[in-house]
């Protein structure tokens, strides 16, 4: 990756990318950073880049050594411009991300009032912001945005896992950690850590991040995929009896093939455990059987090894009681059942509420989904909440296939960013 600094204090900068992690990336040619200082774009006798803002206000840098700076970068190939700016968009991980896959990156810093507007409109294509302060100048967001990117290139930063580790990487904050002596001042190291087991420790930290997070951000926990942080799996219930019928009477449904082929890929693709399929007729389940059957051991399973996977998701079940009592024994506990509805129920709890719950308590979740007019008042009464409707535009409509359904929701839930 290259790195382009155009600025006013190249001296600052270059002390910078030659310090430490950032030099040793740098000097090994994982990361090539360049300084440049706007001063040799600099015209007339006093070397000016800089001049009064019309109107009011004080010293800006201007525009055509800016311009020039940037034109003398573009031999590193079209470069991706930042601008930081108090007035930009907040410094995240999900952007330093996308800051990282860029091929050449030039970060443009301002001082002063800042920069022309007109520059910016010309060639800038990110304002980005450390946060709401105004600082002097560009050059630390600017150490700020090269530090956080290169830590994402490969063997810039010792070991990986210090990297996936890190806070927000994995969708929630970093676990404490603590270093010798094991007893400091009369405060000890937690004893798990100490005690050389490698699995409780693993526990233990998944915990406590996962604790940090809802304690103290519980926004990102909103766009966290919460499989690995769960001790348990997660399930879908795909019910086609007991369900309403038109006119609100106890139905049954017929299975669809297009159902089982996109929810099986849908669980597979988001780490769920098991896919159970409840029909009490039994030509029903061996109609499954039979696709299923095709995929995972026939001629599909050869023809098409990812459809082998999604479809080893599948398990069938003649009652919702028999798909529960399966998984609690698997589980060795009660799962978390959550009922869907694509109609406004009474009590139903906010996707983000229950995701929220299920990390806090460990859950093992259990999603109903229904088919026909919806989830019978029985499987209703059998699920710990029931989950408010998955809602598209402001009119209401929400007639959604099954398959979309589980789709959104475990993008909701178990989605990785
Ligand atoms: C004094 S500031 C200019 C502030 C500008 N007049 C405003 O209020 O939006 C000078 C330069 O410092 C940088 N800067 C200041 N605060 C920043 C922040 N919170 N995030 C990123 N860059 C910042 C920008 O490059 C900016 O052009």
């Amino acid at each position: 990756m290259k790195i382009s600094v155009i600025t006013a204090f190249p001296e600052l900068m270059r002390s910078y990318a030659a310090s430490s992690v950032l030099g040793r990336a740098v000097s090994s040619g994982k990361l090539e950073v360049r300084i440049i200082d706007v001063r040799d774009f600099s015209h007339g006798a006093y070397r000016q880049i800089d001049d009064y803002c019309y109107g009011a206000g004080g010293m800006m840098l201007m525009a055509e050594p800016l311009a020039e700076a940037l034109e003398s970068a573009s031999g590193w190939g079209k470069p991706y411009v930042v601008y930081p700016s108090p007035q930009g968009t907040h410094l995240h991980q999900e952007l330093v991300e996308d800051l990282s896959r860029k091929e050449h990156l030039t970060i443009v810093c301002g001082h002063y009032e800042g920069i022309d507007e007109r520059f910016t409109q010309k060639y800038v294509d990110a304002e980005i912001s450390l946060g709401d302060f105004v600082l002097t100048g560009g050059e630390m967001p600017a150490m700020a945005i090269i530090d956080a990117v290169s830590r994402l290139i490969p063997g810039v930063v010792g070991s990986a896992s210090s990297v996936t580790e890190d806070s927000f990487y994995g969708g929630m904050l970093d676990t404490p950690h603590y270093t010798r002596p094991a007893e400091w001042r009369g405060e000890k190291v937690p004893e798990v850590l100490t005690g050389g087991d490698a699995k409780a420790i693993e526990r233990w930290r998944r915990r406590r991040s996962v604790e940090r997070t809802l304690e103290r951000r519980p926004d990102v926990a909103a766009r966290a995929g919460i499989i690995p942080w769960l001790s348990g799996g997660a399930y879908v219930v795909e019910v086609h009896y007991p369900v309403l019928g038109r006119d609100g009477e106890k139905a049954s449904t017929a299975i669809t093939g297009m159902d089982l082929h996109d929810i099986a890929r849908a669980c597979r693709a988001y780490g769920i455990k098991k896919y159970l399929l409840v029909t009490p007729i039994a030509q029903q389940r061996e109609m499954a059987k039979r696709i299923a059957w095709h995929w995972t051991a026939g001629w599909g399973a050869e023809y098409n090894p990812d459809r082998k996977e999604a479809f080893s998701t599948l398990k069938i079940f003649a009652s919702v009681q028999k798909a529960l009592e399966w998984v609690r024994e698997r589980e060795k506990k009660e799962p978390f059942k959550i009922a869907t509805t694509a109609r406004r129920v009474g009590g139903a709890q906010h996707w983000l509420t229950l995701k929220r719950r299920i990390l806090k308590d460990d859950e093992s979740p259990l999603f109903f989904f229904g088919t026909g007019w919806g989830l019978h008042g029985e499987v209703m009464d059998m699920a710990d909440a029931v989950m408010t409707p998955i809602t598209g535009g402001r009119d209401g409509w929400n007639h959604l296939s099954v398959r979309s359904a589980v789709s959104i929701t475990l993008d909701r839930f178990f989605g990785w960013r």
